[in-house]
């Protein structure tokens, strides 16, 4: 059943001009999709216009049907009871996410008091729970910490676990693991890969990488421009571009791996 619904997407500046240009997209429960592009594609205004975070000033026309809500146009008190339980994000920077004045184990509880109504102990608990599922070794150390006490790596988890706390059915992930180093973007990847798999949601990921976008996703759409360019199962992509675009994505995306494949091998 389809649980992103995107269609004619267009999403202009107060001054009319076109960022994101008749864009249309479908998630179904449990898929995954890579949103693939280079810088300033469009890719970030496409998510967030699903959760109806875009800047003000910005108009958007088209639809964007998420598990039966309207976003375009829907008034903010739908929108809240979608964020969280239809759709959650995770940002390139978890400081975006996370409030530096607050202890990372008040931040978690929020949402899960909120939604789930638990308190006290039941709460502790299940503060301490969502930080064990994301990996997160001595959970009740990086609850009494405030963010800036963790380093970069814990940090991602942290909102991770923020953003999978109300079990979502769609989890939105914007360039996760870019301001991540290279030793701990696999590890992230892979334990998104995991939590995913386990709670069979479905997923929308954004990178400029398509070799990161291949680990996670099954199909992919490539931008440009903000429009859709290509559009495919993510091994037929890499395999068999269409678009001159999408072909120099590939090219550059070997280049790199061979590039690493050579430092290995020294
Ligand atoms: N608040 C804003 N006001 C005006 N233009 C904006 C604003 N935010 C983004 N843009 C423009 O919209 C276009 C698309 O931006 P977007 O952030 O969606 O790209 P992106 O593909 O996610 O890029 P990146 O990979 O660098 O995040 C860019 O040209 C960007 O400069």
């Amino acid at each position: 059943m389809t649980l992103l619904d995107i269609h004619g997407l267009t999403i202009r500046t107060a001054d009319g001009h076109t960022l994101v240009d008749d864009l249309s997209l479908t998630v179904a429960g449990g898929e995954r999709l890579g949103l693939i592009g280079e810088s300033g594609s469009g890719k970030s205004l496409t998510t967030l216009a699903v959760l109806g975070l875009l800047p003000d000033g910005m108009t958007v026309t088209g639809s964007i049907g998420l598990a039966g809500t309207q976003i375009v146009g829907a008034r903010e008190k739908h929108l809240t009871r979608v964020r969280g339980r239809d759709a959650a994000i995770v940002f390139q920077e978890p400081l975006t996410a996370l409030d530096p004045l607050m202890r990372v184990g008040r931040q978690i509880a929020e949402p899960l008091a909120r939604r789930q109504g638990l308190k006290g102990t039941e709460l502790q608990r299940a503060v301490t729970r969502a930080l064990e599922q994301v990996r997160l070794p001595e959970p009740d150390r990086i609850a009494r910490a405030y963010p800036h006490e963790i380093s970069g790596g814990q940090r991602q988890r942290v909102a991770l676990a923020m953003a999978l706390a109300c079990e979502p059915k769609l989890l939105i992930a914007d360039e996760p693991t870019t301001a991540l180093d290279v030793s701990v973007q696999a590890e992230m990847l892979d334990l998104i890969d995991t939590l995913v798999r386990e709670r069979d949601m479905a997923v929308l990921f954004v990178s400029h990488d398509l070799a990161v976008v291949a680990r996670v996703t099954d199909r992919v759409l490539v931008m440009k421009d903000g429009r859709a360019v290509e559009e495919g199962d993510v091994r037929e992509i890499v395999r068999r571009p269409r678009e001159e675009y999408t072909r120099a994505l590939v090219g550059s995306a070997r280049r790199l791996e061979s590039a690493l494949d050579a430092r290995r091998a020294r």
